[in-house]
């Protein structure tokens, strides 16, 4: 945690503040008893009522201004809790963002979640206790002591006793509590990944009948965060009345031996009441620390889990000093490349080698699993290659920035992504500072307009989370617009035309010739209509390149490709 403290130093001052106004506060606190003792044992026993003004009206001054204290401090500290939560949380998602794929896929989305929220909320809350009870409690604990032993020493056993047996009931319930509450964060993990897996889920929920399995699958995950919830707050519940318990024994044996000690004439009553108080603030001040060594390794757990999303080490990072990028623009080279997934035994790529130039289509096919995608990912270093190099202009994608490669590329993914937003901003995405003109001709060439403009709103139609009220052929058309508005060097279309009808299709591929004649295009796709005017086929099989050419060039050296090809296109069509 104390890592993640140093991310405070732009609230240093701030802080200076709130433990000077803090110091002012104890001392106030410890001041009063002493005061109220002096009106007891020197104007109540001599009906002074001049010096009972005097002493109760600096009392008064001197709790006015401890108050006065404690609410600036509490608001400073309050202040620099938020903001250093704040700061958490942005540190965090610029992380996150500059993850690779790899690393969303180690730590999983779910806890991202839960450790940009809940865990940041964890250390914001103890912030504020720190920040109050690290200086109030050691300080009034020990000035207590201090206070009280000056209004009598004959008394001090009883605190001698009263804090050993204190420290056993806290020593027992932290042994017992901090397993808990280290479970207690991995239990709201599970919980945020069954409640995302069902949001996002519920259609295909619905449709295979599985509410009921879904709902019990939750209620396991909610009931096991109950359960530990209610062990973690039994404990708690037990140790508030003990310690209540103790402090009033402790009060009870001070009255019991402080009379006594009244009756000898040994002690006034004003330094009994004095001493009494001075007891209870001790003990409270002990309270307070147990709270903080309760609060603390619960946010150290989430600390903890906080500097692993920190210290995550990135796989894909830009070079201290980028290679710049010739005049060339879109050529894109394989050289040899081979990569395998993190953990997988065997390779999705294999020694993948070919070079593609602006103005050239290059059709990628083949079956399922047999590496399309992935060499997409290679491409946009979404992942870095195991051996051999991609070029991008001439210029490994490894020795140039991830904003400059990307910048190059138009990419409309497998999946779908939509924003919430108008169509207008989703399109917007691939070009911000885009005209009015420019979104209408991207919508156009992506056969989106005649859709669009059926709409009420027209482009300022909303489109729901995650774009589930527009329709899967819809979503990609937006997507392929939003690609297209950028005007790139490289398009990347991954199955992009899957969800359209074959008029739609045929339409979008007319309008899109001319839009991305100058530049390299990569079409992934599974049906040979959609490839064989291609200037180059790559033919992909388990990993591998089993033939690269010309439609009518593989269809005399690519088994594999007569195959795909047989099982799609009837005779004629093969003549
Ligand atoms: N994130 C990942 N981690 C581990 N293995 C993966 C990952 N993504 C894909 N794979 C594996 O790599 C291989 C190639 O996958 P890829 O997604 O490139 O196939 P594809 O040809 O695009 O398939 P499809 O046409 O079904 O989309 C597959 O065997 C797949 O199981």
């Amino acid at each position: 945690m104390i890592k993640l403290f140093k991310l405070l130093k732009q609230y240093t001052v701030q802080i200076a503040v709130v433990i000077v106004l803090l110091f002012v506060q104890v001392l106030s606190d410890l001041y009063l008893p002493t005061l109220m003792a002096d009106i007891v044992d020197k104007g109540l026993a001599n009906k002074d009522v001049n010096y009972i003004i005097k002493i109760g009206g600096f009392m008064l001054f001197i709790a006015a201004g401890g108050t006065i204290c404690a609410i600036i401090a509490t608001y400073l500290s309050s202040k620099t809790a938020v903001g250093f939560g704040k700061i958490l949380r942005e540190k965090i998602f610029a992380k996150v963002e500059s993850f690779s794929l790899h690393e969303f896929d180690k730590l999983g989305t779910a806890t991202l979640i839960t450790r940009t929220t809940n865990d940041v909320t964890q250390i914001q809350q103890v912030s504020v206790l720190i920040l109050s009870m690290m200086i109030t409690a050691p300080l009034t604990c020990i000035g207590g002591v201090i206070m009280a032993l000056q209004q009598d020493t004959s008394l001090a056993w009883v605190l001698v006793v009263a804090i050993p047996i204190l420290f056993a009931i806290i020593g027992l319930t932290l042994k017992r509590g901090l397993p808990l509450f280290k479970v207690m964060q991995e239990k709201i993990d599970r919980l945020n990944l069954v409640l995302r897996e069902k949001l996002t889920g519920i259609r295909v929920i619905r449709a295979f009948n599985r509410i009921e399995k879904e709902r019990v699958r939750f209620d396991e995950a909610n009931a096991d965060l109950m359960d530990n919830a209610i062990k973690v707050n039994l404990i708690m519940a037990v140790l508030m009345p003990a310690m209540m318990l103790i402090m009033n024994l402790t009060t009870v044996a001070l009255v019991w031996f402080g009379a006594l000690r009244i009756d000898e004439g040994s002690m006034q009553i004003g330094s009994l009441l004095a001493f009494i108080q001075y007891a209870t603030q001790i003990l409270f001040s002990l309270l307070m620390l147990v709270m903080l060594f309760i609060m603390v390794p619960r946010a150290q757990v989430s600390a903890v889990r906080i500097n692993e999303v920190l210290d995550t080490d990135l796989d894909i990072i830009d070079p201290e000093k980028s290679k710049e990028v010739n005049d060339e623009r879109g050529f894109v080279e394989f050289k040899e490349v081979s990569f395998r997934y993190p953990g997988a035994d065997q390779p999705a790529l294999n020694n993948i080698t070919f070079s593609a130039k602006p103005g050239e289509l290059t059709a990628i096919i083949g079956g399922t699993g047999s590496g399309k995608s992935t060499l997409i990912n290679l491409m946009t270093r979404f992942y870095d290659v195991e051996s051999g190099s991609v070029l991008v202009d001439g210029v490994d994608v490894r020795e140039m920035s991830q904003k400059a490669l990307r910048a190059k590329i138009g990419f409309v993914p497998q999946k779908t992504v939509l924003f919430s937003g108008t169509i207008a901003e989703n399109i917007k995405y691939g070009k911000q500072d885009a005209t009015k003109e420019e979104i209408e001709h991207a919508a156009q060439v992506a056969q989106a307009t005649e859709f669009v403009t059926g709409l009420e709103a027209g482009f300022d139609h909303p489109i729901a989370q995650g774009g589930t009220n527009v329709s899967g052929g819809q979503k990609q058309r937006i997507s392929i617009a939003r690609a297209l508005i950028r005007k790139a060097e490289i398009y990347i279309f991954d199955d992009s035309f899957s969800a359209l009808d074959f008029k739609t299709d045929a339409k979008l591929r007319a309008a899109l010739k001319p839009e991305i004649a100058n530049s390299t295009v990569f079409i992934i796709a599974q049906s040979v209509s959609t490839v064989r005017d291609a200037d180059r086929i790559i033919v992909l099989d388990e990993g591998e390149i089993s033939g690269i050419g010309t439609h009518k060039e593989l269809l005399n050296t690519c088994k594999v490709y007569r195959e795909i090809v047989a099982s799609q296109l009837s005779e004629e069509e093969l003549a």
